[in-house]
């Protein structure tokens, strides 16, 4: 039995590692699709469900599969990854001066067998000048974040505090995460 992370995100990888697990990565054919009219928790766990799913059906039925999904949600509105840098503008403007929260899908896959749950974090991004929204841009950071931000990275500037895990704002809630596990027979600690 081994572990496979299903998921192309270079800070998933990365936080799955600091907690000393050994893991393959197979990345998953899956399109996002945050236009759902579902429950944001609910968009964000069914599309961590489709990436394990999609690489479940690729490799040995022994396997744990790990599949993931984070979603920045505003006053009930969805925001992915930014299109570009008007939508990055448009996404950060609309987070500047206010509370957020970043929630994260889990889905761990064993044969046919599948867990699922999600972690819901509270972000405050400080009030953002026009001046300091461009130049965070235009260090090309917000382009593959939800919500076009990186707590982790340069975007540290931004956010006032947080509520609940840091680790799922980053992409992995490992607390969430490790628990999906040990239902798998898993055990992290
Ligand atoms: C809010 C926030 C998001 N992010 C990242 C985590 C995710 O990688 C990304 C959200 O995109 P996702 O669609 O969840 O994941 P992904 O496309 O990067 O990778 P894959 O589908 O292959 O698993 O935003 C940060 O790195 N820092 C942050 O502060």
């Amino acid at each position: 039995m081994g572990i496979i992370l299903a998921s192309a995100s270079p800070r998933r990888q990365e936080l799955l590692r600091q907690v000393g697990c050994q893991f393959e990565i197979v990345v998953s054919d899956v399109i996002e699709d945050n236009g759902q009219h579902v429950p944001p928790a609910e968009l964000a766990v069914t599309q961590a469900k489709a990436k394990a799913l999609d690489v479940a059906a690729r490799v040995s039925s022994d396997q744990v599969v790990i599949g993931a999904d984070t979603i920045v949600v505003l006053e009930g509105q969805v925001y992915g990854k930014p299109a570009d840098a008007d939508d990055a503008r448009r996404m950060l403007t609309d987070l500047s001066g206010k509370e957020h929260h970043v929630i994260t899908g889990v889905a761990v896959v064993k044969g046919q067998n599948i867990w699922t749950d999600f972690a819901v974090t509270s972000v405050r991004i400080r009030n953002l000048s026009a001046v300091e929204i461009e130049r965070y841009i235009a260090t090309g950071e917000p382009m593959d974040k939800a919500g076009a931000y990186a707590i982790q990275g340069k975007g540290a500037l931004l956010v006032e505090g947080i509520s609940g895990c840091y680790a799922n704002v980053v992409g992995l809630p490992l607390v969430t995460l490790a628990g999906l596990l040990k239902k798998a027979g898993v055990e992290l600690l």
